[in-house]
């Protein structure tokens, strides 16, 4: 990615171009303030050697890469440069890219480098190879309390951090909480962030103009002053913490329904049900930190991080020693879970060289999770690269490609089954049983809309009605509406 980067030789090149240009005087001095530790290389993707997609956000899907020559492994964050203009995204592409260069803590992720070619920008970030708290907690249903707790102190300590810097992070959540092969948790995608009016970090004004436009956040996670419009504060990320222990101790998020504006309207009225068997102290902090008022959450107050941290929730935490070790017990009950994954090992560049790294080496997520190979259809430029590793390979032609693929709860009556829904390029939509490792009944492909139509319920349902039938499919990451543009887009095409 190219932020103000002149003399970068991709500058040079005659494709489209994202760069931040100061509108003013004042935004020009601000941005030679920026000196970026991160440089802008030369590189390109030829230079790495491609390895399985590690997840897909809603603009970028990143990819394991291997850089040829040095060996190093990192997850290469790709955005399509089309896709972002069109979407609006590119201001938070520049404010990730910027925020992230600023930070450096072990509880977040790093950045490498950065680069970009025709069609895609390009992250190097550092690899977390344990994936999502969200994809451990969905395949356990839940996580016992000793393991949220380590979990929720180690966000705790990287989101002091955050706001002692004065950022807020404004999309904490499992999904970008990841897990290293050590299995401590890093705090990723910084496309959300937002700085406090006393913000140590540099952040282009022009960048946040645009960006807080927008509605920052996830739904389940957004606390009800932002649904008010309020101002941001470390407020909004402590809510979201909340919501984060919650998730972990019951399997899903406090403030769950099927549509946002239901989400919200419980949001709004904080319909919390504490299940009975959350211990006192986890129902206590839970509830401190899903205070209304902003300002009286447990972290935000007077006392700030060192009343959050004195909870008697986090009795037992060795606050100073966090990140080292500790975490052998988890992180090999974790590692025992998944052993029956059949990842190729590559070389982790982590920084983190404890006892466990070694054991873990080559520790993956590859077992049809939700989301390590899914693909976003406006990155079908990059999509050859799913063919590479995934188990559901055996269920392609030679040469087809993954373009998205989800673990999806299928519905038939009152029943519910698991299938693997896999979308090619040729195009092709396959449904694999997760239990037998067969190929469900065939889905005829159409290009005509009218043959092949995908119906939105909400955003974690839709149905894809054929002329013979009608598949009622749920897929718990609430991608119904990319299901939609991901089928729609091919039959355009
Ligand atoms: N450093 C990393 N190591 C391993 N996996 C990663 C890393 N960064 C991101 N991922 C995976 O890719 C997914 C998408 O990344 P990220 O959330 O940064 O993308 P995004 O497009 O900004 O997403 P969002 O839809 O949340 O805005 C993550 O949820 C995670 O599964």
């Amino acid at each position: 990615m190219v932020v103000g980067g002149e003399g970068n030789d991709m500058e040079r090149t005659s494709q489209p171009k994202i760069r931040l240009e100061p509108r003013n005087r004042e935004e020009a001095a601000q941005r030679i303030s920026i000196a970026f530790r991160a440089p802008q290389e030369n590189f390109t993707i030829r230079d790495f050697e491609l390895g399985k997609v590690l997840g897909v956000g809603s603009h970028s899907k990143v990819v394991r890469a291997k850089k040829k020559g040095t060996g190093h492994v990192y997850a290469l964050k790709i955005m399509d440069k089309d896709y972002i203009i069109k979407e609006n995204k590119v201001s938070c592409a520049k404010l990730e890219r910027i925020v992230l260069d600023q930070l450096d803590h072990p509880g977040i992720v790093g950045l490498y480098f950065t680069f970009q070619d025709a069609r895609s920008l390009y992250m190097a970030l550092e690899s977390c190879e344990g994936g999502e708290l969200f994809d451990l907690i969905s395949k356990r249903g839940r996580l016992s309390e000793i393991e949220a707790r380590f979990y929720t102190a180690e966000v705790v300590e990287a989101l002091e951090y955050l706001h002692g810097l004065g950022l807020i992070h404004c999309d904490i959540k499992p999904e970008n909480l990841l897990l290293t092969a050590d299995g401590h948790i890093k705090v990723a995608d910084f496309g959300s962030v937002r700085p406090a009016k006393d913000s140590r970090v540099t952040v282009p004004l022009n960048l946040l103009s645009e960006n807080t436009r927008a509605l920052a956040g996830t739904a389940a996670y957004v606390p009800p002053e932002i649904l008010n419009s309020s101002p941001v504060s470390p407020g909004n990320d402590l809510w979201a913490l909340g919501c984060t222990l919650y998730h972990m101790l019951a399997g899903a998020s406090p403030f769950k329904d099927t549509s946002e504006w239901l989400i919200f309207q419980r949001v709004i009225s904080r319909e919390l049900i504490i299940p009975e068997y959350f211990s006192d102290e986890a129902s206590d902090l839970i509830d401190k930190l899903l205070d209304m008022d902003p300002t009286k959450r447990l972290g935000a107050g007077p006392d700030g991080y060192l009343a959050l941290k004195l909870h008697p929730f986090f009795k037992g935490i060795d606050w100073h020693n966090l990140r080292k070790g500790s975490v052998r017990k988890l992180a090999m009950e974790f590692i025992a879970r998944k052993n029956k994954d059949s990842y190729s090992s590559t070389q982790n560049t982590t920084h983190h060289s404890g006892v466990l790294s070694q054991q873990l080496t080559g520790f993956d997520r590859s077992n049809g999770s939700t989301s390590s190979s899914e693909a976003h259809p406006h990155l079908s430029t990059v999509s050859s690269i799913d063919s590479f590793d995934s188990k559901w390979a055996e269920f392609l032609e030679p040469g087809e490609s993954v373009i998205m693929t989800s673990k999806l709860k299928k519905f038939r009556k009152l029943k519910s089954k698991k299938v693997q829904l896999i979308l090619t390029d040729k195009p092709r939509l396959i449904s694999v049983s997760t239990s037998k490792l067969t190929e469900k009944r065939k889905i005829v492909w159409s290009d005509n809309p009218s043959s092949i139509n995908v119906q939105v319920v909400n955003s974690s349902h839709f149905k894809i009605s054929t002329p013979t039938k009608v598949m009622s499919f749920e897929d718990a990451k609430q991608r119904a509406w990319q299901w939609k543009k991901a089928i729609e887009s091919l039959q355009k095409q």
